[in-house]
């Protein structure tokens, strides 16, 4: 089993000091549980926070440092400032509020930002010193978001993984965060990035198309010459552990006790850290409702809330402790009489002891965050539920619905009808009551925090061992292509010479472009060519006064020197025009911004102006129309680069080739530079000692990489100045 390097923002520990001494005591948390017995197997490391020790003295801290390497935790210290800004500030202010869809809670200034980064690099840094060959790594939250990244700059061979324990909202509200690309970039240096939902999942692919332009392959992304794996792993509980302490006698005892003093009145249960995400004014006023409108429930309900005190540094914590304080004061203020509350308010935390005759105790569990990753409350009181009984009124909101269908569920913004949930919840019959049990049982059963940490690290560690391909660049491509005698370059144009414009023809030649290539063609040992997907008259337009060779229409056309005519490819017919037409019609007159050009020989549909989601969605849908209509027809259909192109099968760029070589004089050495798939036909057709040079960042079978037309122009500046 490889060496696993866990990396948290907390550790899984708490350091309680005592009079003389202090002790670190383990969490038992579900991420602590699940992880403890692969981290120790493993003879692993977990790297993070162990809270503030900054009033410890010596001594003591040196006491803990001891226990934690006992426990194979290596501790990152925060400074007073790095807490507030780093955890308090960007995480807990800024990304917190923004993936649960409260952008009204978001700063308006960006301020903590540079601290967040920083302390990312110090896990990155302290991670990589602790790296070993071999390790695996498994970052977790949006605490760290830009670890996977810095870590893959430290280690590019290192097989690294990231868990996002909370939503990750609708591309819709990613975009407005001014700091989005760069943490969708951290992100992207995993090999394999996890979420709890299927939900999460799309709206992570909806972020990287709208924001980087990548697209997600099913469950796959090209970056930076690798590939990143994206999936849904929904995180389950220690469910033997909580069963096992449902059944123990002195739980029991206690859920006696518990019962016994509520007699004559059902159990409402809510469990949850005091957080704004949590739901609880709305759940109030949902049982102040059922109140109002249900006399015959006045006196028979007993709701208890537990609050856990959470994040209280951070003010919109405290603002929201004293909204629920009030509402809990008026409920009880109005419904309550000498002899009892309904609400029973406790504002502290439990031990999971506790916690497991509270779940035994209650008829009704009610779980309704406004938004919640998952919901680990929620599997916890089904594993306590030994007695197949009671009932969970879960959010629609929560990642744990996806999951837990026989639940009842509610939508927590309509007051009303969550009103009608806990009714229907309280009157629910014992059969079904049961009957729903078992179910969620078996699912929470199934679905453990085991299971969970072993289909993660299954599939991280089953992933294809990451070699990244070593590029060479622009530096050892000058290199080579000074060594030769004579050079043949063919280039593509658009994404290769120029950037890509709103429409086609807003990318014609820049004079900076002109002036690059009067210098080219001005060397005699220098033969350029165009290899394009434009149109043979657009080349002429723009290049037909120049001593170059052009090729147009992925080589369908073909004009060697200026003066020659044009010539197609032999044995091509077009008419399987008239079918495609009509198909790419009806998508332009239906996707608002997209169009479709008319080669002589092709036909292409394009959607760069689209909205990229629903682009990229209707051009799947056009691909598999156009495979329906021209099946076993010698056809081909290529997607490109917010393009979808129809062409007669056996025309592209590699058919060129031969042309642009026959004739020139022995040692001329061949250089083919692209940026997209067509060019891939191109580099195919490269004799054995032909240069490959690929411009971007798409996966290539080329031997060097530039970034973009920028450098693919400085190379052939540098070229020229050689
Ligand atoms: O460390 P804190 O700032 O005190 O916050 C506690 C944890 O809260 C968040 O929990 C999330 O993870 C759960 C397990 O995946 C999930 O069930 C829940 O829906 C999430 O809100 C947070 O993600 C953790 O990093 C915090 O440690
Ligand atoms: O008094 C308490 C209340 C809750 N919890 C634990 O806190 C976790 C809460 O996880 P959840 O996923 O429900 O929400 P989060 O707080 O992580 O957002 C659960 O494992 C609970 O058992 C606890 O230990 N003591």
């Amino acid at each position: 089993m490889p060496r696993l390097l866990l990396v948290s923002n907390r550790l899984p520990v708490t350091v309680k000091v005592e009079k003389d001494s202090v002790a670190v005591v383990l969490s038992s948390g579900g991420l602590a549980t699940g992880l403890r017995r692969p981290h120790e197997r493993s003879g692993g490391l977990w790297i993070g926070w162990p809270g503030d020790v900054s009033r410890l003295s010596e001594t003591q801290r040196t006491q803990v440092e001891a226990r934690l390497a006992e426990e194979r935790c290596v501790p990152i210290h925060l400074s007073p400032s790095e807490v507030s800004r780093y955890y308090e500030g960007y995480s807990n202010r800024v990304l917190w509020p923004l993936c649960h869809y409260m952008l009204e809670r978001v700063p308006r200034q960006d301020r903590d930002w540079e601290v967040y980064r920083k302390v990312n690099e110090r896990f990155a840094d302290l991670v990589a010193r602790h790296y070993q060959p071999g390790d695996t790594i498994w970052v977790h939250d949006y605490q760290l978001m830009l670890v996977p990244g810095l870590l893959r700059q430290r280690l590019p061979e290192a097989r690294i993984g990231y868990f996002h324990h909370i939503p990750f909202p609708s591309s819709e509200i990613f975009r407005t965060l001014p700091r989005r690309e760069a943490l969708l970039k951290g992100l992207l240096g995993a090999d394999l990035i996890g979420f709890h939902t299927v939900s999460y999942v799309r709206h992570f692919s909806g972020s990287l198309l709208r924001q980087l332009g990548l697209d997600t392959d099913v469950d796959r992304i090209m970056w930076e010459g690798r590939q990143v794996r994206v999936g849904a792993f929904p995180m389950g509980i220690d469910t033997e552990a909580f069963e096992s302490l449902a059944k123990e006698p002195s739980v029991l005892e206690e859920v006696a006790s518990l019962r016994r003093s509520a007699e004559g009145q059902r159990i409402l249960l809510g469990i949850d850290r005091l957080d704004y995400t949590k739901g609880i004014p709305r759940r109030l006023l949902a049982v102040q409702r059922l109140l109002e409108r249900e006399p015959a429930w006045r006196g028979r309900l007993r709701f208890i809330q537990v609050a856990v005190p959470s994040r209280t540094q951070v003010s919109e914590y405290a603002t929201y402790r004293e909204q629920v304080n009030e509402l809990v004061g008026r409920i009880n203020g109005q419904y309550g009489t000498t002899q009892n509350v309904p609400v029973h308010y406790l504002y502290r935390s439990f031990n999971e002891k506790q916690l497991a005759g509270l779940y035994r105790a209650a008829d009704v569990m009610l779980v309704t965050p406004v938004r919640d990753g998952m919901n680990l409350v929620a599997k916890e009181f089904c594993a306590a539920r030994p007695d197949d009984d009671g009932v969970l009124v879960l959010s629609e909101f929560a990642g744990a619905a996806d999951e837990l269908h026989r639940a009842v569920s509610v939508n927590p913004y309509d007051v009303e009808k969550a009103a009608d949930a806990i009714e229907e919840a309280l009157e629910m019959g014992e059969p079904e009551r049961r009957e729903r049990m078992r179910a969620l049982r078996a699912q929470v059963k199934a679905h453990d925090v085991h299971w969970w940490v072993s289909s993660f690290l299954g599939r991280l560690q089953g992933l294809p061992s990451v070699s990244v391909r070593k590029f060479q660049g622009a530096t050892e491509a000058l290199e080579v292509m000074k060594s030769a005698e004579r050079l043949a370059l063919m280039l593509d144009y658009d994404g290769t010479l120029v950037g890509f414009a709103r429409r086609p023809e807003l990318a014609a030649p820049d004079d900076a472009l002109r002036e690059l290539l009067a210098k080219l063609l001005a060397r005699p040992d220098l033969f350029v060519s165009v290899v394009s997907g434009r149109p043979k008259e657009t080349l002429e337009a723009w290049f037909g006064t120049l001593n170059m060779g052009l090729y147009a229409e992925h080589g369908l056309w073909s004009r060697p020197k200026p003066g020659d005519t044009w010539k197609m490819l032999e044995g091509v017919s077009a008419e399987w025009k008239d079918a495609a037409r009509p198909v790419l019609d009806e998508f332009a007159a239906r996707v608002p911004g997209s169009f479709v050009e008319e080669k002589s020989a092709s036909l292409a549909w394009h959607y760069r102006q689209v909205d990229p989601e629903f682009g990229a969605l209707q051009s799947r849908e056009l691909r598999l129309k156009l495979a329906e209509t021209f099946a076993r027809r010698p056809v081909d259909v290529l997607p490109g680069d917010k393009v979808v192109e129809v062409r007669p099968h056996g025309v592209h760029k590699g058919r060129v080739v031969e042309g642009v070589l026959r004739g020139l004089p022995p040692g001329t050495r061949a250089v083919a530079i692209g940026d997209d798939r067509t060019d891939e036909d191109l580099f195919e057709a490269m004799p054995e000692d032909g240069l490959t040079i690929h411009a971007g960042n798409k996966p290539t079978r080329a031997t060097y990489r530039v970034s973009g037309p920028e450098e693919v122009r400085k190379l052939l500046a540098a070229l020229v100045a050689s």
